[in-house]
């Protein structure tokens, strides 16, 4: 198929049509009356949907379909935003608004455009009814990433002896790998994003991040559903709810549907409309990235598989030859939230090299520090804790002549107030969280 179009120049992206059979998902969309973009998701051994479930199912797809349309907008954002089916729900309206505008505040701010005022979902549609509990059994989709986070999650929930499957969307061997040490029942959801997609971007369409937890959480809200599963625990940290900047007046956050704004929109969103005992939260929400990282310290069995080095999930194009690429902010992230929590030896043997050891990281680490740029367009911590790590690493005789933590030592630190550096604070968990009552238990796991 060839795409003629130019979507930067088209007046309207519609939401043409979605449906499921047999295991697969259709999204359909188009820019003005061109050609139709259909992404595909893939549900293996999908079961017949239950009568009683059919109508969470239909809205759960209707959902999805609205979501991941983001890949596809973003390509033209046009001034016109139509949904064939007709106008939505105001709440329903309301979540996409959010959801476009924040998602893709960082590909708007790059692409120096304006979203505000552009994003209007047609609302005005008739009001659903509240959803009733379905009876859903008491398990636990464990979304996996590949990275720490998740295999913390799947840790706490297996330390109480908790139902749960680990469950990826896409083809990673990487993130396979990860699900099969766990030890749980795996789930593996495929998604292929329309290959006009790719052609557009080839021919100059717009292009930049996506809120692509977002898309995954509707895929997995789905899955939910079609299998029987009550809860979807996430392994999002507090800290992706921090900006990355700010511009003009507006929150740029680069991890904006990791935050917990989102995870409450559509977690109440899914109760209201979809099933009064479906659970979509983050297991993590209480915790800082450091606090997961001393977590994850512990976990030697993973140590070898995992990789949060994102370089490795790309659909197109080469992958590193190492899983940690080493150069990209989140290798610098993740190599300096686990330095206070590991042995030397131990961690340099996950990276294969010294990353504190290297001058030419130097721009890099202070972005991570916010020295002098901003947090990185990265899912890492906040420059505070950056900051915290690297004072307990400068306190350290076997980290002190490391290049870059003699330089935070000599240029950095002495411009710092060091009141505002400890590391104990961020080992503290914070109260704001979703989880539900039969997993809170999971939480002594951080203790
Ligand atoms: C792996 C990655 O980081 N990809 C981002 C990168 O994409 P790139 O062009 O280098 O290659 P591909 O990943 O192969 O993608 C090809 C094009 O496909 C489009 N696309 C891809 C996935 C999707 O869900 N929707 C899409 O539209 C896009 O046009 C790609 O160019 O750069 C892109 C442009 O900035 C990013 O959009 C790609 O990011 C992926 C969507 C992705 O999965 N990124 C995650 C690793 C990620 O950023 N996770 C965040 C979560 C934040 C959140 O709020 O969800 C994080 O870890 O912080
Ligand atoms: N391909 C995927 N399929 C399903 N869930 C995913 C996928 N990629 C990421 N996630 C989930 O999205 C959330 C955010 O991802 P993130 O990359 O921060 O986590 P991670 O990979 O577990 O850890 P790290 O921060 O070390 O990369 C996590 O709950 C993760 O499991």
């Amino acid at each position: 198929m060839t795409i003629n179009i130019n979507p930067r120049l088209t007046q309207v992206f519609r939401f043409v049509r979605c449906s499921y059979a047999d295991g697969v998902a259709e999204l359909v969309y188009a820019f003005d009356h061109g050609e139709e973009l259909i992404e595909r998701v893939r549900f293996p051994h999908a079961p017949a949907i239950p009568a009683s479930h059919q109508a969470a199912f239909d809205q759960v797809l209707k959902l999805l379909h609205l979501i991941a349309g983001v890949s596809y907008y973003k390509a033209g954002v046009p001034p016109r935003i139509e949904v064939v089916d007709g106008p939505l729900d105001d709440s329903t309206a309301g979540l996409l608004d959010e959801l476009y505008l924040h998602g893709l505040a960082e590909f708007a701010y790059r692409n120096g455009l304006d979203l505000r005022g552009r994003i209007n979902f047609p609302r005005g549609g008739a009001k659903q009814p509240e959803a009733k509990a379905l009876g859903l059994p008491h398990r636990t989709l464990v979304p996996i990433g590949g990275g720490k986070d998740s295999l913390v999650a799947v840790e706490a929930i297996k330390s109480i002896g908790g139902d749960a499957t680990a469950v990826w969307v896409g083809n990673s061997p990487l993130i396979a790998a990860c699900a099969e040490r766990t030890g749980l029942p795996m789930l593996n959801i495929q998604r292929e994003l329309a290959p006009g997609l790719f052609e557009l971007n080839r021919s100059g369409a717009w292009n930049g991040h996506i809120p692509v937890t977002a898309v995954n959480s509707a895929i997995l809200s789905l899955a939910a559903i079609l299998y029987g599963f009550d809860s979807i625990a996430f392994a999002n940290e507090r800290s992706a709810s921090a900006a990355t900047l700010e511009y003009d007046g507006q929150q740029v956050n680069h991890q904006w549907s990791k935050g917990y704004a989102f995870e409450q929109l559509l977690g109440e969103w899914l109760q209201r409309h979809v099933a009064a005992d479906l659970a979509y939260f983050s297991l993590l929400r209480p915790f800082s990235e450091l606090a997961v990282t001393r977590a994850f310290a512990k976990l030697t069995p993973y140590f070898d598989v995992f990789s949060s080095c994102n370089r490795n999930f790309k659909i197109l194009g080469p992958k590193p030859a190492d899983r940690w690429c080493g150069q990209c902010p989140k290798c610098h992230f993740v190599f300096l939230a686990l330095a206070p929590f590991l042995a030397k030896p131990r961690l340099l043997s996950i990276f294969g090299r010294n990353l504190l050891d290297d001058e030419n990281l130097a721009p890099g680490f202070d972005a991570l520090l916010e020295y002098q740029d901003h947090k990185p367009f990265e899912c890492v911590g906040e420059g505070a804790e950056a900051r915290a790590a690297m004072l307990a690493l400068s306190q350290r005789s076997e980290w002190q002549e490391d290049a870059l933590v003699a330089r935070f030592i000599r240029e950095i630190l002495p411009q710092l107030d060091a009141k505002e550096l400890a590391l104990e604070p961020w080992l503290q968990p914070s109260a704001e969280q979703r989880i539900p009552g039969r997993l809170l238990p999971a939480l002594a796991f951080f203790e």
